[in-house]
C-alpha cells in the first residue's frame, strides 16, 4: 500500500522542504466546443474566434513527484492512446512545468506522469489539459503559490485551449480562444463521444477551413470573413440547461474541414443521430463525433448504437459541465 492520501487542497500548498508534499495529483477535464464560429485567419497565422466551451466528465490525471537534478524532468504515460503521446521536451505537460520553473527561477526536476483517458489528437483538448494539470501540480508541490491571473498567463503561452482546461466549467473563448468570460450553465447535459481510430490534426484542420473558404470565393483572410460572434441562443440555452434548445444551437465551423479530411466521419454523425441523439457534431477539430442526448438512458442507447454500428474505435458517455483543474490528492 502507498502512503494515505492526505487532503484535497484548494490551492493552498505548503512550501516545499520537510512538511511540503512530495506528490500532487491534479484531475482535468476535456472540452466539448458547443459553438465554435472560427474568423478569418490573423497575420500570426491564428483564428479570432468565439469559442463557447464546455467542459466533459472525461478526465486525465497529472501527477508529479520530485526528481533527482540528475535525472532531470521527465514523463511516463499510463492509460489509452498512449503510444500517441510524446515522451519528450514536446510534450505539452513538461512545457507547462518547464515554464512555470522558469517564471519562479527553480529547477524543473520533476517526473511527470499522465494517466490518460482523454482521447489523444480527438479535439477534446486532451494535450491542453495535461499542461494545466501539470502547471497546477507543480504549483502545488514546489508551494510557489502563483497567482491565479499569472496561471491563466502561462496557460495561454502554451496553447489556445489551456487557460480552459484550467477553469472547467463553461466559458466564452474570445481572441485566438485564450480569452476567457466564464458562462453560466443552468443543468446537466448528457453526452456520448465516439472516438476515432486515428487523430486529426488542429492545424491541419484550420488549413483546410481555410482552403475550402478560398475554393468558395470568399477568402480566408481577416477581413474576408464576418467577426465571429458568440450565439445569444446558444447562451440562453446554456443558461437554461435546456438539452433540445442547447441541440438547436450548437454549431462548429471546423466541422466541413474536419469532414473534408475524414469523410467517414459523415457516417459515424449519422449513426448517432439515427439511434435518438438530439443533434450530432464534430467535437473541436474533430475527429471525435458528439451527441447530446436527451437524459443519460437514451445517452448509453446511442452509445451501444455506434459500438454495434462499427463506426468508431469506442464510444464514451460523459456529462457537462465539469470542473476545471483540481488538486485532487496531495501525499506527504
Ligand atoms: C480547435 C480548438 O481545439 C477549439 O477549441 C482550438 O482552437 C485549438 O486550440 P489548441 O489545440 O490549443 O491550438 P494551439 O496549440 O494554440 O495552436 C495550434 C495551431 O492551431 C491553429 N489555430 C489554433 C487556434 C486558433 N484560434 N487559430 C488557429 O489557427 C494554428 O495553426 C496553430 O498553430
Ligand atoms: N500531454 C500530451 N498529451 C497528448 N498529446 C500531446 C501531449 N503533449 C503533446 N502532445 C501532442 O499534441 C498533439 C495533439 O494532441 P491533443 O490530444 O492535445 O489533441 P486535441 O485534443 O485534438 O487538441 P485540441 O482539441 O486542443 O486541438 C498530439 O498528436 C501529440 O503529438
Amino acid at each position: 500500500m502507498s502512503a494515505p492520501d492526505t487532503d484535497r487542497l484548494p490551492g493552498s500548498p505548503a512550501l516545499p522542504g520537510a512538511d511540503g508534499p512530495t506528490s500532487v495529483t491534479v484531475r482535468v477535464p476535456a472540452k466539448v466546443n458547443v459553438q465554435l464560429a472560427v474568423g478569418g485567419r490573423r497575420p500570426d497565422g491564428f483564428h479570432g474566434l468565439a469559442n463557447v466551451f464546455l467542459a466533459v466528465g472525461l478526465y486525465d490525471e497529472i501527477t508529479v513527484t520530485p526528481a533527482g537534478p540528475t535525472e532531470g524532468p521527465r514523463v511516463t504515460c499510463s492509460g489509452h492512446d498512449t503510444h500517441h503521446v510524446p515522451l519528450d521536451r514536446s510534450n505539452l505537460a513538461l512545457r507547462a512545468v518547464d515554464a512555470l520553473a522558469l517564471r519562479h527561477g527553480i529547477s524543473p526536476d520533476v517526473h511527470v506522469h499522465i494517466d490518460k483517458d482523454i482521447p489523444v489528437a480527438g479535439g477534446m483538448a486532451g494535450g491542453s489539459a495535461d499542461a494545466a494539470g501539470a502547471l497546477l501540480a507543480c504549483d502545488a508541490l514546489w508551494g510557489t503559490r502563483t497567482p491565479r491571473e499569472e496561471l491563466l498567463e502561462i496557460c495561454a503561452e502554451l496553447g489556445s485551449d489551456v487557460p480552459f482546461s484550467l477553469t472547467g466549467g463553461a466559458a466564452l473563448g474570445q481572441g485566438r480562444g485564450e480569452v476567457l468570460t466564464p458562462l453560466e450553465v443552468g443543468g446537466t447535459f448528457h453526452w456520448v463521444f465516439a472516438v476515432a481510430d486515428g487523430g486529426l490534426s488542429t492545424p491541419a484542420v484550420y488549413r483546410e477551413c481555410d482552403r475550402l473558404r478560398e475554393r468558395r470565393g470568399t477568402g480566408s483572410g481577416v477581413g474576408d470573413v464576418p467577426e465571429p460572434e458568440a450565439s445569444p441562443a446558444l447562451l440562453a440555452a446554456l443558461r437554461a440547461g435546456d438539452p433540445r434548445l442547447l441541440a438547436a444551437n450548437l454549431s462548429n465551423d471546423l466541422q466541413p474541414a474536419a469532414l473534408s479530411l475524414l469523410p467517414s466521419l459523415d457516417e459515424t454523425l449519422a449513426v448517432g443521430r439515427e439511434a435518438g441523439a438530439l443533434a450530432a457534431l464534430v467535437s473541436g477539430s474533430g475527429p471525435t463525433c458528439a451527441f447530446l442526448a436527451e437524459d443519460a438512458v437514451s445517452a448509453s442507447d446511442i452509445a451501444v448504437a455506434l459500438r454495434d454500428a462499427d463506426v468508431c474505435r469506442a464510444a464514451r458517455t460523459a456529462t457537462s459541465p465539469a470542473p476545471g483543474a483540481t488538486v485532487v490528492r496531495a501525499k506527504l
